[in-house]
Order: structure tokens, then C-alpha cells, then sequence
């Protein structure tokens, strides 16, 4: 399946985020008629945020457990933490169980066992997979320049989460990071890539037209065997 045939564009912000968390609710909903609740990973950064709050307002007959896709590893009060904006942004939504990754003092490595701890009590594919993407081709906290990406990439290494450093430290989070790996992400019955803006459009078709292989955001878009990835862009 070509994520070329799931790309839409939207004429703005407004009607992006409502499309995506009428996604979202549609596959909460699937979900907890299924099994009795569901399992999100859920991006941090600024671009989503909206499609939380809009999914709080939701009345829920059952219980979402969610987890960020990636962590800034800083105190949860930090103003750059994702926990603390997914929590600011569900607000006291009662169906919604967030799980943190990092620890509450943003330790690194005690924050790895935390979330790798996290991962291996919830084994089950996400239900959905929400992700963004930075003008760098990064996902989650798999950045192009960081010197582990490999392992973050490989496919079938059995590795959920892993501390990575970005290279070079993006100026607005200069922070170490707590990231799912890609074939944790890629353990999903769908994932929306939420993309916002005309420098990362020109980043996203230049990956469409032509794969660039060292951008994480191209391992998504070529992983072989993927589920549905629907692309969403507005300006
Ligand atoms: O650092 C991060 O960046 C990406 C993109 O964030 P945005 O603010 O440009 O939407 C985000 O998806 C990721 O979760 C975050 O930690």
C-alpha cells in the first residue's frame, strides 16, 4: 500500500485536526467495541495538540490508555515535556489513562527501563499511532543526525524504546530523548502522520517523489508491510 494514495491535504489547520481526530475517535471507538478500550501512541510537539483536546470532549464508553511516541528527557513540570502538554491538552478527560516514559525527574537512563518497562506490560499493537514530523524528517524522537538512529530504524530488533541524543540539539528542545523504535510504531492497525506548513510539505513530497534514505520519516513511508498510513497536511 503506497501512502501516496492516503495523503490529504486540507485547506487549513481547522479542518486537518478534525478529520484526524474524527479518525482517532472512529478508531478509539473500534477499538473499545472490540476489546474493551484502547491503546494510542500519541505525538508530542505543537501540531496535534488541538486533535487531544478535541478527542477529550469525546464521551467514551470504555478506556484509552495512550503513551507518548517520544520523550524530552526533562522534569514532567518542564514546559517541554510531551507528558505534561498530552496531559494539559486531555485536561481531565475520565476515559483517559496517560502512561509517561520518562521518569518524573527526567532521568535519562532511569527513564529508558521506565518506558521499555512501560512497553513490555502493554505488548499489544496500538490501536492508532499518531505522529508528526519536524522540518528535519524526524518522527517521534528518531532524528536523522543522532548516532543510534540505525538502531532505532532496524526492523525486527526486537527493541521498543531507546535514549537517543538529536545531532545537532534542535534549538527549541536542545534535550536527550526517550523514543519508540520504529518497528514499535510500526506494531499498529493505523497511523496518521500529521504534517502542518510549507517547509515540511516541500520535505514530504521531496521524500514521496524521491526516498531519502537517511530521513526517518522515509523508513515510515518504505517500511515493507506496513498498516494503513494515512498522511495529512494543511498549510
Ligand atoms: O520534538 C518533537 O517534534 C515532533 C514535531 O513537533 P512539532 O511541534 O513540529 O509538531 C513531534 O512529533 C515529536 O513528538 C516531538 O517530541
Amino acid at each position: 500500500m503506497s501512502p501516496n494514495e492516503h495523503a490529504r491535504s486540507y485547506a487549513d489547520a481547522a479542518r486537518l485536526l478534525e478529520a484526524v481526530g474524527d479518525a482517532l475517535e472512529q478508531a478509539c471507538r473500534s477499538a473499545i467495541r472490540a476489546r474493551g478500550a484502547a491503546w494510542l501512541a500519541l505525538a508530542g510537539g505543537r501540531t496535534p495538540l488541538p486533535v487531544y483536546a478535541r478527542l477529550a470532549r469525546t464521551a467514551f464508553d470504555g478506556r484509552i490508555d495512550a503513551l507518548p511516541t517520544d520523550e524530552r528527557c526533562v522534569p514532567h513540570d518542564h514546559p517541554a515535556c510531551n507528558l505534561r502538554q498530552l496531559r494539559t491538552a486531555f485536561g481531565d478527560s475520565p476515559a483517559m489513562r496517560l502512561h509517561p516514559i520518562t521518569r518524573a525527574d527526567g532521568d535519562v537512563a532511569a527513564s529508558l527501563a521506565l518506558a521499555q518497562a512501560t512497553l513490555a506490560e502493554r505488548p499489544g499493537d496500538f490501536d492508532a499511532v499518531l505522529l508528526g514530523m519536524g522540518a528535519d524528517g524526524h518522527i517521534a524522537s528518531l532524528f536523522p543526525g543522532a548516532a543510534n538512529l540505525a538502531q532505532g530504524m532496524a526492523p525486527g530488533s526486537g527493541i521498543d524504546a531507546l535514549a537517543t541524543v538529536p545531532d545537532p540539539l534542535p534549538p527549541e528542545a536542545p534535550f536527550a530523548r526517550i523514543s519508540l523504535t520504529l518497528p514499535r510504531l510500526l506494531r499498529a492497525r493505523e497511523i496518521h502522520l500529521v504534517v502542518t506548513g510549507e517547509e515540511k510539505r516541500a520535505v514530504l513530497q521531496r521524500v514521496l517523489r524521491e526516498p531519502q534514505g537517511g530521513l526517518p520519516v522515509c523508513g515510515l513511508l518504505q517500511a515493507p508491510s506496513p498498516p494503513p498510513i494515512r498522511i495529512h497536511w494543511s498549510p
